[in-house]
């Protein structure tokens, strides 16, 4: 039972993979390190293959979750990638090969670093169910063509996976800089303080000074970390260049513990077999611990994700031959969406600010009305231009009403001032209209994106083309506007200035005058 919980999170993490989402926060353990520090030798020597690249610089630019799978009964070795499943890599050296085309097809040449990872299962007899997380080495100066801020990237990568609280932290150190400035357990300890989540793993034990050693470190007396320390010696540069095998390694390290006059007292909790099967119990009591909040999550994001599929639509409409009814049946919950935005009837209306048709009246009567209101009829308009204006529509005969002729030339000029505010309306309208339509393309209706685009080009055509009666909308306006002048202003109707100094020279007139104000009146 407790064996298979680790397979059970290596599945999760593939679907989450493929997916591409990781919405679940996973039990992992995450390898972390400054370049050099040891990270590559450390994975190879648990692995007990070569099988990372290697070169100058930074060699790790895309995490890599690497899967180990405990395979019994068989002599055989072989990895697998996620990206090509159909795949079975026996020869390590092709895995290697397979790492850097990958990182290169998706970080680019030129040492820059990916966010996407890539997944690694490596099935073998000779490992212990495990997963572990690879990411790119803390660099201080960027070298050649890498860009300015890898530093700052590699950073903020290495904080995404570690922050996760279900993450363990392996953070990798060499014992031979002084663990002050470890960048690993700087880092780890950001986002654990108690030391809670971080094991740590001491590197190059062997290449420390004559007549020092790390004992004070590995028996937790320098930082207090409670999954503790464990050293290890990986081959040389030396070794790995004269290709001595990871066998023979292994057993120099444990050798190397053993005849140590400082740790051959702990040999039995040093070297990489103990490391590796210390992980492996770790993960699988963290696992164990999180399984409960892991399945609530699951469970929450399957009813999520249910739902979510039924907003898709109904699936009996699928196929080329039930197309015409698809696509009226998009276009009629469209159109309903348009209608009830505009009606208020819509389920998800906002608390926050006004939108569709309420924003739609509110631009009619408070933005186009105080737009209309700040606008003086006549205010550019003197008694005398008036005056002028009548006088000379009708020459040197006497009038009674106010002259078409001289009115029209009046009114037109006042008339133009409603224009803009008019136009401004007209647009803002129109706008309004336009975000209730994108707002109106609903999850069923964004599976056929090149449908949506249409549908709203059409409909913004539609609408723009509703913006042409607006010379239209200003006559009405100017209907309005002439009924109000033609009853209000003073020039107009008996009892002004202009008017009644006219009409006082023709006293029959002023009593026809009078007697038609009284009717009006
Ligand atoms: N002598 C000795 N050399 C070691 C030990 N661990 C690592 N090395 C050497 O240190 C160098 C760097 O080791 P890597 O495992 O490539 O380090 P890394 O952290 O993966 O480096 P990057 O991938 O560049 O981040 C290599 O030449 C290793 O041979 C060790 O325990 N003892």
């Amino acid at each position: 039972m407790m064996n298979d919980l680790i397979p059970l999170v290596n599945k999760l993490q593939d679907v989450f993979s493929t997916i591409g989402s990781d919405t679940v926060d996973l039990p992992q353990i995450i390898v972390v390190g400054s370049q050099s520090s040891g990270k590559s030798s450390v994975l190879e020597n648990i692995v007990q293959r070569d099988f990372l690249p290697r070169g100058n610089g930074i060699v790790t630019r895309r995490p890599l979750v690497l899967q180990l799978i405990n395979i019994q009964n068989t002599e055989e070795e072989y990895g697998e990638f996620l990206h090509a499943p159909d795949q079975k890599f026996t020869d390590f050296g092709e895995i290697r090969r397979e790492i850097e085309t990958e990182t290169a097809r998706v970080a680019g040449q030129n040492k820059g670093i990916s966010r996407s990872p890539i997944n690694l299962k490596i099935y073998s007899p000779n490992v212990l169910n495990l997963t572990l997380v690879d990411l790119p080495g803390l660099t201080k100066i960027p070298i050649g063509d890498q860009p300015t801020d890898i530093e700052k990237q590699t950073r903020s990568l290495i904080y995404e996976y570690i922050s996760k609280p279900n993450s363990i932290i392996l953070a990798v150190s060499p014992a031979n800089v002084d663990l002050v400035n470890s960048e690993s357990l700087k880092l780890a300890k950001q986002v654990d303080p108690e030391g809670k989540r971080t094991i740590g793993v001491l590197t190059k034990l062997d290449l420390m000074d004559a007549g020092t050693n790390a004992l004070e470190i590995l028996t937790g007396r320098v930082v207090p970390l409670k999954l503790g320390f464990i050293g290890v010696v990986n081959r040389s540069q030396q070794d790995i260049v004269g290709n001595k095998p990871m066998v023979e390694a292994l057993k120099a390290e444990a050798e190397f513990f053993k005849h140590h006059p400082a740790y051959k007292n702990i040999a039995s909790r040093c070297g990489t077999p103990f490391l590796a099967k210390t992980l492996n119990n770790i993960l699988m009591n963290h696992i164990r611990e999180r399984l409960p909040d892991m399945k609530t999550r699951i469970n929450s994001l399957i009813t999520q994700t249910s739902q979510e599929l039924l907003s898709y639509g109904d699936p009996t409409l699928e196929g080329k031959s039930n197309r015409g009814a698809l696509v009226l049946k998009l276009l009629t919950k469209f159109a309903n969406d348009f209608v009830s935005s505009i009606d208020g009837t819509a389920s998800d209306i906002s608390t926050k600010e006004l939108c569709g048709g309420a924003r739609i009246y509110y631009i009619f009567n408070n933005v186009f009305g105080a737009a209309l209101d700040s606008i003086a009829p006549c205010g550019n308009l003197t008694t005398q231009d008036i005056r002028t204006a009548i006088r000379n529509s009708t020459g040197p005969r006497p009038f009674l009403f106010v002259p078409e002729i001289a009115f029209d030339l009046l009114v037109k000029p006042q008339i133009r001032l409603l224009e803009p505010p008019s136009l401004r309306c007209v647009e803002l309208v129109y706008e309004e209209l336009l975000k209730i339509c994108h707002g109106c393309g609903s999850p069923e209706l964004s599976r056929y994106p090149r449908l949506q685009a249409r549908l709203l080009e059409v409909v913004s055509d539609l609408l723009r083309e509703q913006q042409g009666p607006t010379s239209s909308y200003v006559e009405s306006l100017i209907s309005i506007q002439r009924a109000y002048i033609n009853t209000n202003h003073p020039d107009f109707i008996g009892g002004g200035g202009a008017i009644s100094d006219l009409v006082k020279k023709n006293e029959k007139k002023r009593r026809e005058f009078e007697k038609l104000n009284r009717r009006v009146g």
